[in-house]
């Protein structure tokens, strides 16, 4: 049975929309370098929206400024022109309701994996039961109870970079930014990661904008791939991924899921780096 559907909003219409819209106008930043050499445009008039709840995808080629866009919608950075907003705020800086994972864990090493999961709530004043009881939720599905009290060092890259997530996840954020998370894992435990992912996601869907260099990953996860051209960045094409969910490993080796590699690719053309299909 083929996976591909007519529709591509997830979750069914019988789940309320959670998560919140992101909409991006007029985009654009340009870096001044020190010691005076020419400053860098990373990215130009992005025009965006994201439906709340949507899993949106970022590809395109190195330094083409997907870093820089998800650093905009994260309150981490002041875009030179146009405005960011989610919801009905307009990013002004560094936000609760919005979490974060980089490429890197960032885990501290001399806290447990559960002190790292909880080190957020307890500084923002909100070790609640009910951010607990959502902790023992997530370290759960992440397949982490077993481990919440040991120390990043005993744990896998897979296993922290897992915890990471979790710790994203844990003060319930309306949107989760992530940025190339398992681009430093290998092969096998990224597609593991992904079924977590997806599983953390259904079972609680937020807004999410995950950059990949890898278009498979991309069109497994996403309702939609965003392809951006090369530097300075701007949205070339947004692709839309009518497959089916729940979403499988037998996913991988569906020819519709190829065809969306393979045009994703041609979109971004020969100059793009690091793509593993
Ligand atoms: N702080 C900075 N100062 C000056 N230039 C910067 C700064 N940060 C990024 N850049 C430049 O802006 C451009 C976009 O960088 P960015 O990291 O957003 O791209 P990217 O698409 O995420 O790259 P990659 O795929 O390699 O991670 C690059 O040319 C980069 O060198």
């Amino acid at each position: 049975m083929s996976s591909v559907m007519t529709t591509h909003d997830a979750p069914p219409a019988t789940t309320p929309p959670t998560g919140r819209a992101i909409v991006l106008d007029g985009v654009s930043k340009t870096y001044d370098v020190k010691g005076g050499g020419a400053p860098v445009t990373a990215l130009t008039s992005v025009d965006l929206t994201l439906r709340a709840g949507e899993f949106f995808s970022l590809v395109g080629p190195s330094g083409c400024g997907k870093s820089t866009l998800l650093n905009v919608v994260a309150g981490l950075l002041d875009a030179s022109t146009g405005q960011t907003r989610i919801g009905d705020r307009t990013v002004s800086g560094p936000d609760r309701a919005t979490g974060i994972v980089f490429q890197k864990a960032t885990l501290l090493t001399w806290l447990t994996i559960e002190e790292n999961v909880l080190l957020p709530s307890k500084i923002a004043k909100r070790l609640d039961d009910e951010t607990r009881a959502r902790a023992d939720h997530l370290f759960e599905l992440a397949g982490l109870a077993d481990f919440r009290k040991r120390y990043p060092s005993e744990l896998s890259g897979g296993m922290q970079q897992r915890a990471s997530i979790v710790r994203a996840l844990v003060g319930d954020p309306d949107v989760l930014l992530m940025d190339e998370p398992f681009s430093a894992l290998d092969e096998f435990t990224r597609e593991g990661l992904n079924d977590e992912l997806m599983r953390l996601w259904t079972d609680s869907p937020k807004t999410v904008v995950f950059i990949t260099h890898n278009i498979a990953e991309a069109v497994y996860l996403s309702d939609r791939v965003g392809v951006m051209t090369s530097r300075p960045g701007t949205l070339k094409e947004i692709v839309d991924v009518p497959l089916a969910r729940p979403r499988g490993p037998e996913l991988r080796s569906d020819e519709h899921f190829y065809e969306l590699v393979s045009r994703i690719r041609g979109l971004i053309g020969h100059h793009h780096e690091g793509t593993n299909r």
